[in-house]
Formats: C-alpha cells, sequence, structure tokens
C-alpha cells in the first residue's frame, strides 16, 4: 500500500547536512495500524511529509499503490492527496470556522455540493460522536474533541490512509485512550490503513500491528508489534519497550533478594496462548523442585499474551539442572546475567 524503497532525504543549510532519512525501506500493507517509534530528531516528521509529498525524497521513492508519487502530474497530486487524511497533535483546526465548518471544509474544496456536504458533516460527526457539537467553535471544545474534529476532517474525503502526526501527545492518559480506540474503529470499521508516528511506546502497544523504530534517519528495527515487544533486537528498541514493561525490579530490591541469600534469577518469556498451561508447576513438580516468582508481569498484546517472569529455584543440583532443560524445550528461559541486573 505504501512502500518506501531505499528512500533519503539530506537537507542543507550552508556546509551543514542533515541525513533526516537515510536509505528507509519498509512497506505498510493494506489495514495495518502501523507506527513509527524514535525519539526527537530521529526522522519521522520527516519520512511523513514524504507520504504526503510536502517534501521529495532525495534518492529513493515512495510508492502508493504502486505509484510513485514523485512522478505525478499536479493533478494526480492533489487527488493523491485527498486519499490521504492527516491529523496532528495541534489538531490544526480553524477557529473561526464551526466544528461543521471545519469538517466541511475539505468536502467544499473537493467541490462536494452543499446538500451531500451537509449530510456527509453530520454522518463523519455522528462516527465520532460529536453530532451535537456541529454550532460549536473549537475553542469551546476539550483537547479530545478536538482531536475529534480532526479525525472527522482528515475522513471527509473517504481517504484510503490516514496519517497521524502524534495525533494523542498533547492529550492526557484518559483522552489519549478513547482516540486510540476511535482511530481502531477507523481502521476496522471504514478499512483505512494508519500510519502513525509517536514517541510512546503505550501508543504503538495500544493500537499498532506493526512497527519501525527510527535513529538517526535510519530504521532500526521493523516488524510485528508482537514479535518487537517480545524479542526487540537492538538497544533502542529495548529501551522503548522497556518503557511501557518494567522488566527487572529495582536494583534496591535485588540486592535485597541477593543479600538474603536469593538463589540465581531466571527469565521466562510465555508468548501467545502457551501461558494456559500450568507449565511452570508441571515441571518443576516431576523433578521435586520448588520456584519462586520473584518479579513479572502478563500483558495483552495484539490479543495474544505475553508473560515475563523472573523465577528461581530451590532443590537439588541435578534436578533444577534437569527442570532448565525441560523448560527450556517449552518456553523462552535464560539466566539473568549481572550485566542485565546491575548485581555484583
Ligand atoms: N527543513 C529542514 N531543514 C533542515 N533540517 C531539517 C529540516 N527538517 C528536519 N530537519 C532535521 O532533520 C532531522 C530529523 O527531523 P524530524 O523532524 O524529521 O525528526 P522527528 O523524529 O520528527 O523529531 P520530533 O519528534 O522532535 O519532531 C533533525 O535533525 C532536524 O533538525
Amino acid at each position: 500500500m505504501i512502500e518506501f524503497k531505499n528512500v533519503s532525504k539530506t537537507f542543507t543549510s550552508g556546509k551543514r547536512k542533515v541525513h533526516a532519512v537515510n536509505d528507509v525501506s519498509f512497506t505498510v500493507e493494506r489495514g495495518d495500524i502501523f507506527g513509527i517509534i524514535g525519539f526527537s530528531g530521529a526522522g519521522k516528521s520527516t519520512l511523513l511529509r514524504l507520504v504526503n509529498m510536502l517534501e521529495r525524497p532525495t534518492s529513493g521513492a515512495v510508492y502508493i499503490q504502486g505509484v510513485d508519487i514523485s512522478k505525478l502530474s499536479q493533478k494526480d497530486l492533489r487527488k493523491q492527496r485527498q486519499n490521504i487524511g492527516m491529523i496532528f497533535q495541534n489538531f490544526n483546526l480553524f477557529n473561526a470556522r464551526t466544528v461543521a465548518g471545519n469538517v466541511a471544509y475539505p468536502l467544499k474544496l473537493a467541490g462536494t455540493p452543499k446538500q451531500e456536504r451537509e449530510k456527509r458533516v453530520m454522518e463523519l460527526l455522528r462516527f465520532v460522536g460529536l453530532e451535537d457539537k456541529a454550532k460549536d467553535f473549537p475553542d469551546q471544545l476539550s483537547g479530545g474533541q478536538k482531536q475529534r474534529v480532526g479525525i472527522a476532517r482528515a475522513l471527509a474525503n473517504s481517504p484510503d490512509i490516514l496519517i497521524c502526526d502524534e495525533a494523542t501527545s498533547a492529550l492526557d492518559p484518559d483522552t489519549t485512550a478513547d482516540i486510540l480506540k476511535l482511530l481502531k474503529n477507523v481502521n476496522r470499521d471504514l478499512g483505512i490503513t494508519i500510519l502513525l508516528i509517536t514517541h510512546e511506546m503505550d501508543v504503538i502497544q495500544q493500537i499498532c500491528n506493526k512497527v519501525a523504530v527510527m535513529e538517526k534517519g535510519e530504521v532500526i528495527e521493523a516488524g510485528d508489534v508482537f514479535e518487537t515487544f517480545t524479542a526487540p533486537k537492538h538497544p533502542t528498541t529495548k529501551r522503548f519497550v522497556q518503557s511501557v514493561q518494567q522488566d527487572l525490579p529495582s536494583k534496591h530490591i535485588l540486592e535485597k533478594w541477593q543479600s538474603n541469600g536469593g538463589e540465581t534469577l531466571y527469565r521466562v518469556l510465555f508468548k501467545g496462548d502457551i501461558t494456559n498451561e500450568p507449565i511452570l508447576s508441571t515441571v518443576t513438580r516431576k523433578y521435586e523442585v520448588d520456584f519462586n516468582i520473584v518479579y513479572g508481569s502478563v500483558q495483552e498484546l495484539q490479543e495474544k499474551l505475553f508473560g515475563n517472569l523472573l523465577i528461581s529455584f530451590t532443590g537439588d543440583k541435578s534436578a533444577i539442572e534437569q527442570v532448565l532443560q525441560e523448560l527450556e524445550s517449552i518456553v523462552d528461559i535464560k539466566e539473568v546475567t549481572k550485566d542485565e541486573s546491575g548485581l555484583v
């Protein structure tokens, strides 16, 4: 649906060159909610601006539905832009226009007749839950309501793609959750592909099925959200995942554990449906070994379960070895290294 093929964008100011986007290749499939995450300056906004042709690539190409958008005529480009809705962190509403006037604006630009326009505006306001606010002005609305207007406006011309530029960064956590739910409905009920940028892993966790992690203009890791969360590879991806999944207790707790004679700690990762089975108790009972859950969480991700537990074993040394061997064939289990725990 959207394909980035070796895309680079370099800005030159005087003698300085900034490689804002550097040889980026990935594909957003139809129906995806695709999140791009990165710290400030990673190149996320530039990448979005390349999709709606506010910037042109220095090299490489962006294809939308198989068409290299840099090769479009002005007329086709205008048409293509109508096919891409966009929402913004600061909503970008016209304060002098009513809510209905804001939503009607892109329809007016597209030459939609007045009667049809009015019908469509009410349909859109109903969809975003603001049918009673049609005559209000933006400054009479809360942040969440403003973003709902932004979403209604972005959907006015029935686009195939919705681009979200930090759409929830200015909102509180409850309002963020409501807006993300609405975006999920946009994706599921209207079949619209969503490409979003964010610096919050929470947003990726809540609604995306795919993710690309950007750093210094490059995509350092990309793929399925469940896989990325459960087995992040790059250190920056690990940092983002840790920002929403505390996978180790504080050093203070670990030191206490150690000074109380704590045994070796193991990290066990359960993925998918396997959490339904009492694996730990079945295997440890078989070898008469006891286990102790020291720390952990079980989360839902992409409608699958992901358990991340720190456990220790007590019992006969060779029996523990057998338990570990058997568990290794069923789940992902690894000793927590000193590097990881920070303990000496
Ligand atoms: N028009 C421009 N001229 C020169 N440099 C630019 C321009 N636009 C972006 N940059 C630079 O490109 C790099 C990437 O910027 P970009 O805004 O794409 O990052 P970002 O990940 O969206 O960051 P943020 O989350 O802070 O918005 C930065 O170093 C930025 O200063």
